[in-house]
């Protein structure tokens, strides 16, 4: 029964909390750490509703503290994706059918009950699970994560009140269906927003999801999974599954109910998903919908004009907030060299005091990161760069894994403008320099837009307003999210909609009506009121 309109207006962004000493919102955290510390948490895949547990336990450690056991969580097989997909299957046409203000009104629940009553468990989850400090955590699991699930709400809304106009005796609709089929949600570990975003914006629009998380973000997966159903999902809408990701993969792409995937990860992991994807789409009952968001290797183009406090910052910030490990991180950078020498000194100063260890302590900035895997990888363009001579460690180029996987805080400065680090995506706290001439600003654009096939997040620091003008037009194709006098990190939801181009994926925007509308299907409908009864038209008859 359709009884009005509902207006869902745009939302105001989540506040951020600053935890300083003393604040109820510093009290709450540092309980909700200590118990989740106290206990040894049991997590299960949620498949149709149903808590699963396989008995297969994989043991959960914070990064930065890898002798203590966050918990467990149950792996799963190929018996139980297949499990996904049936459930998903079943949901989906009572989940379509059911009126939009109510599926609307779930997300907007638990949008609330992430900023309110589960706010610390979302931060202290993020925090001990993915190695986050409070305000990184903060802005990520409960700021970005809240305002994904509002302004897609309010999106949609606007994406349902568009309609097509009428002819004279006819009337038009548009219906904006879900895909035929079930969507796939792959979601890396390094943002708990993205992990609720990937599921949760193709599920708003009425399709039934299986959503594989990355193994290191299941600890703050699952609380979001438990705040979804007591907002009121139904069981099936989302089936949340531990399986590895070739395992999963294999079932899903042959799947005829294949109908989407929504990924973000590494760009080698979604060339290889669109590669099988492509390889038959004669098995699928519809073309797939394939949205990636995938790496980066984000630059920072400083000009003689700049002002060099705003660079230093916008480097320490941009570099090394979450141990670089944002997509967006700024991972390469162009000193002009009438100033490279005081932005580089300060640079240096800003990261000597950044203090490194545990989440618990608040007075660090600087966690661990993910893994081993990750720490081996960075660790290696590090020892590369110490053992060549032609590049020099300006700042840190410690690491160690002994008690968690800490590296320090790095600078490389390059006189090759091509050197490995200032190419490849490293994922992790390691800041490529190299020093240009500062009056050869245009070509250094150009060197800029070539260096790297990515595309996803680049600044530039400068005063002169001809420059910003420039670079902002010369490097249009370079960079999905492009900041002017400011770090490349820190989008926010219905402020600056994120994504990138080239080898950086297919620019969907995360929060944003354009990601929204991959997940719908439109149907027209034409109803005429006095249909002709005659085929004939007029032009027909004699004069
Ligand atoms: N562009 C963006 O918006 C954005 C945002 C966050 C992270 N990232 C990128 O994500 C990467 C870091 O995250 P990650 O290490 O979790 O990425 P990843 O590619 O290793 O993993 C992403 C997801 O894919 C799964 N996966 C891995 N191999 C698979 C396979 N063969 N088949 C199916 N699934 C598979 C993983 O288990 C995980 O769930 C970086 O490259 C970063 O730039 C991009
Ligand atoms: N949206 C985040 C990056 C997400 C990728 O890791 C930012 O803008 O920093």
């Amino acid at each position: 029964m359709n009884l009005g309109y509902f207006n869902y207006p745009m939302p105001a962004n989540e506040p951020v909390l600053q935890y300083a000493p003393g604040s109820p919102e510093k009290t709450e955290i540092k309980k909700a750490l200590a118990a989740l510390k106290a206990q040894e948490a049991d997590i299960p895949m949620y498949i149709g509703g149903e808590e699963v547990r396989t008995g297969k336990k994989i043991a959960i450690h914070p990064p930065h503290e890898i002798q203590h056991t966050l918990g467990y969580f149950h792996e799963g097989t190929a018996e139980h994706v297949h499990a996904a997909i049936e459930a998903a299957m079943q949901a989906k046409e009572a989940w379509a059918n059911m009126p939009w203000e109510e599926r609307a009104h779930i997300f907007l629940k638990a949008a609330d009950l992430i900023s309110g009553k589960y706010r610390a468990y979302m931060n202290g989850t993020t925090m001990l699970g993915q190695s986050k400090n409070i305000y990184q955590a903060e802005i990520d699991s409960v700021c970005e994560l809240a305002d994904f699930l509002r302004f897609n709400v309010h999106f949609l809304s606007e994406i349902y009140k568009q309609q097509p106009l009428n002819a004279p005796g006819v009337h038009n609709r548009t219906e904006w269906r879900p895909l035929e089929g079930f969507v796939l949600a792959v979601t890396p570990f390094n943002f708990a927003a993205i992990g609720g975003n990937l599921p949760t914006a193709p599920a708003m629009c009425g399709n039934t999801v299986i959503w594989k998380p990355a193994h290191t973000q299941i600890f703050s997966a699952q609380m979001f999974m438990r705040i979804l159903i007591e907002a009121g999902l139904p069981a099936g809408v989302i089936n949340l599954i531990y399986v590895d990701g070739p395992i999963m993969g294999d079932i899903c792409f042959s799947h005829p109910d294949f109908a989407g995937i929504h990924f973000t990860g590494s760009t080698g992991v979604f060339n290889k998903m669109w590669k099988t994807i492509g390889e038959d789409t004669g098995k699928y009952k519809s073309y797939p919908r394939i949205v990636g968001e995938t790496g980066g290797k984000d630059f920072v183009l400083i000009h003689k004009s700049a002002d060099v406090d705003v660079a230093a910052t916008a480097l320490a910030r941009g570099a090394f907030e979450f141990q670089g490990q944002k997509c967006s991180a700024a991972s390469r950078a162009y000193l002009p060299s009438n100033i490279a020498d005081a932005i580089k000194e300060r640079l240096v100063a800003q990261i000597k005091t950044m203090k490194m260890g545990t989440v618990e302590d608040f007075t660090n900035f600087i966690n661990a990161v993910i893994d081993e895997r990750s720490f081996d990888k960075i660790s290696k363009y590090i020892d590369a760069a110490k053992n060549n001579p032609d590049v020099t460690i300006i700042a840190g180029g410690n690491h160690d894994k002994s008690k968690g996987y800490f590296i320090e805080p790095t600078v490389i400065e390059t006189k090759d403008p091509r050197y490995v680090s200032m190419c490849e995506e490293i994922f992790g706290p390691v800041l490529s320099i190299y020093v240009y001439d500062a009056e050869k600003f245009e070509e250094t654009i150009e060197l800029v837009n070539t260096t790297s096939p990515y595309a996803l997040t680049g600044a530039v620091i400068a005063q002169d307003r001809n420059v910003i003008a420039l670079a902002t037009e010369k490097l249009r194709n370079a960079a999905g999210n492009f900041y002017i006098n400011d770090k490349p990190t820190g989008a926010v939801v219905g402020q600056q909609p994120f994504g990138g181009a080239r080898a950086s994926g297919t620019n969907d925007k995360a929060g944003s009506q354009l990601n929204l509308y991959r997940w719908l299907s439109a149907r027209s409908i034409k109803e005429t009121f006095v249909p002709p009864v005659n085929y004939q038209y007029p032009f027909m008859q004699e004069a």
